[in-house]
């Protein structure tokens, strides 16, 4: 995963980097640090640590339900779709998300109007905090394969998925 500051109130074309000048990456633990998002890679080609991985993963967080969702320029009302994942959303429960093929990214807003972008590719998984205001979108490749995770803050019936 790449992670770096975005210009502020960048516009045009979503999918370019949107770097703040200079350029300011910064690593997984420094995103911890500033959101409380945390990461993990995962080898996909490697089905029982994926499986381990997975299941730790859905323990700690209390995961209830998962889905797998493609989101490619094929998909129905595409441009209406981007923008309803682009538009910010803070959430009341705890997001654990895994790209399984292609390319996206997740913007995450850790203070008012300071954007950090993540670049996840193929086996990153990251975990957004409930609070956290963030947003969606794909990168050029116009193509991703996610896996996202629910989870249960309030400890009710686990569904196996
Ligand atoms: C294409 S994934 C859109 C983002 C999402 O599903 C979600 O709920 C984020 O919190």
């Amino acid at each position: 995963m790449q992670i770096w500051y975005m210009e502020p109130y960048a516009c045009g074309d979503r999918r370019l980097p949107h770097h703040v000048f200079p350029p300011k990456k910064i690593s997984p633990d420094q995103l911890l640090q500033k959101s409380r998002v945390q990461y993990y890679k995962v080898d996909l080609d490697d089905t029982v640590a994926m499986k381990k991985r997975l299941s730790r993963v859905k323990a700690e967080w209390k995961v209830v339900s998962s889905d797998i969702l493609t989101v490619n320029d094929n998909v129905p009302d595409w441009e209406e779709k981007l923008e309803e994942y682009y538009e910010p959303i803070v959430r009341d429960d705890d997001f654990v998300c895994m790209v399984v093929d292609g390319s996206c990214y997740y913007d995450v807003e850790p203070e008012e109007d300071e954007w950090i972008r993540c670049h996840l590719e193929k086996g990153d998984l990251v975990i957004i905090p409930k609070g956290l205001s963030h947003r969606f979108t794909i990168t050029p490749k116009n193509y991703v394969q996610i896996q996202r995770f629910f989870t249960d803050r309030n400890g009710n019936i686990q569904m196996s998925k």
